[in-house]
């Protein structure tokens, strides 16, 4: 059981792709019943499970799995909604030689596999079979999805048809797109990685813990990576981002524009073009507090015409002409929400990871779509997807955050993707560490100890 960390993403197409290239599928659905069994009977303990198995190979599976547990001892009982309908999945329903219960009549047990159906899930799911599922869930204590939770579109992680959320959820051989977008992620609970020893390659993976320079006995304030913050007509925003930064490692950050006050680490100077000329910068970050006046245009002109790394956030999405970043050299990394990201790319077509790589091929640019779910893209087609955000993020400032430490991360010298996935990565951790109904303040302030 493998947490998803840096694992591959890949869609049901690729993942089929990756079976038929293993060639010995019939090896592969006894390697995944019998690894799904192995999980199970660790989960449960010594309590009784019942499987729930559907007519495709992820049915397939659960007939697998239930026979190896009864193999081991376990007691296991199996209802299927319907007889298998693929050569794989009745060679494994032979093997199964015990009771086949019906979905409708099936007593509940405390543990509860759904072996209904995975990566194949075509249409909604019929009453028959979902109001028996809730019951059986609603009975079990423990409730472990086999591969996907049934009910969820592998690719886009759409609900076709709401599953009782499962507590754990065992992907085979690969994570899926729905284990980690929303809103399928939600009824997904830990999910969990079972190794069919097979190669899955993809150019996009679930978020990992970064690897960020260290300051050695050398390093100085420049060293550690400068950044300047733009400030505009809401100072405390951009404040807010420069405070991140520095306690995401940055060394030395500058606030360009009005305000004051504490932290005094903080270097403040007035707005001024010529102030981001400092060869020394090593990311610029602009849009937090913004605004979106004449003001705010010279001041997106000046960053853009720099040739400084920029972080472009906010308000400046807002003012950002896309061709502009076309001509720039420097990396540049957007930082848009679902409606920041819709004004700028429009409705785009496929999973947010489609579209995020879209957006990203068009603006030429790192994009970072947050949400509940974040998906990080590079132009050159890789992909980096954080799920579960912690909800308290749900706050005024979350995002003038997250700015500044891509900001800190960008200055740091590492390569772009891994800047901004490395600063998603810090920001989660850091939600994580400040509880419930934490401020942004707060947020900033837990990056030193995420760090
Ligand atoms: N990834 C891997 O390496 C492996 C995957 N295997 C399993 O194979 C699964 C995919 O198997 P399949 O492609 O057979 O797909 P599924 O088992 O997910 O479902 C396909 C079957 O369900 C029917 N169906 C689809 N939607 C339905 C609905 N709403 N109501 C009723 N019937 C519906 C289809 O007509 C088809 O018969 C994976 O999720 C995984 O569990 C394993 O067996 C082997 C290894
Ligand atoms: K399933």
């Amino acid at each position: 059981m493998i947490p998803p960390d840096g694992q591959p993403i890949l869609t049901a197409a690729a993942m089929r792709a990756a079976e038929q290239a293993h060639g010995d599928l019939s090896a592969l659905m006894d390697r995944a019943g019998r690894a799904v069994a192995q999980a199970v009977a660790r989960l449960a303990g010594p309590s009784p499970v019942l499987i729930l198995c559907g007519p495709g190979n992820n049915g397939g599976d659960g007939y697998v799995a239930a026979a190896a547990l009864a193999a081991a001892g376990h007691a296991v009982r199996l209802a299927a909604v319907a007889p298998p309908t693929t050569d794989l999945a009745r060679a494994a329903a032979a093997r199964w030689t015990g009771r086949v219960e019906t979905l409708a009549n099936a007593q509940p047990a405390p543990v509860l596999v759904d072996a209904l159906f995975g990566t194949g899930l075509s249409r909604l799911l019929g009453h028959a079979i979902t109001a028996p599922w809730h019951r059986l869930a609603a009975a079990a204590q423990l409730h472990v999805a086999v591969d996907l939770p049934s009910g969820i579109a592998s690719d886009d992680g759409a609900v076709l048809s709401t599953p009782p959320p499962a507590q754990v959820t065992l992907a085979l051989a690969a994570l899926k797109p729905a284990h980690l977008l929303q809103p399928a992620a939600r009824y997904a609970g830990t999910v969990r990685l079972l190794d069919l020893g097979i190669a899955a390659p993809s150019s996009c993976h679930a978020i990992a813990a970064p690897t960020l320079p260290e300051p050695g006995p050398d390093s100085h304030k420049f060293t550690r990576g400068m950044v300047a913050v733009v400030g505009g007509a809401m100072a405390g925003a951009g404040e807010l981002a420069a405070l991140a930064a520095m306690r995401a490692g940055a060394g030395y950050v500058v606030h360009l524009g009005d305000g004051q006050g504490p932290p005094h680490a903080l270097v403040r100077k007035p707005w001024s073009p010529a102030a981001l000329d400092d060869p020394r910068i090593g990311a610029v970050v602009i849009g937090p507090g913004l605004g979106r006046d004449a003001a705010a245009h010279t001041r997106l002109d000046a960053a853009l015409a720099t040739d400084r790394p920029l972080v472009i956030d906010g308000d400046a999405l807002h003012l950002l002409d896309l061709d502009r970043l076309a001509d720039r050299q420097a990396a540049a990394i957007l930082t848009p929400h679902a409606g920041e990201f819709a004004a700028l790319f429009g409705k785009g077509q496929g999973s947010k990871i489609d579209r995020t790589l879209a957006a990203a091929a068009r603006a030429r640019a790192i994009v970072v779509h947050k949400g509940p779910d974040t998906v990080i893209a590079a132009p050159d087609g890789r992909a980096v997807v954080a799920g579960d955000a912690d909800d308290w993020l749900s706050t005024a400032g979350s995002g003038d955050v997250l700015a500044g430490a891509t900001g800190a991360t960008l200055a740091s010298g590492v390569a772009a993707l891994d800047a901004a996935a490395a600063a998603v990565w810090l920001h989660g951790r850091a939600a994580r560490r400040c509880g419930r109904s934490f401020i942004a303040d707060d947020l900033a302030a837990a990056l030193s100890r995420v760090r």
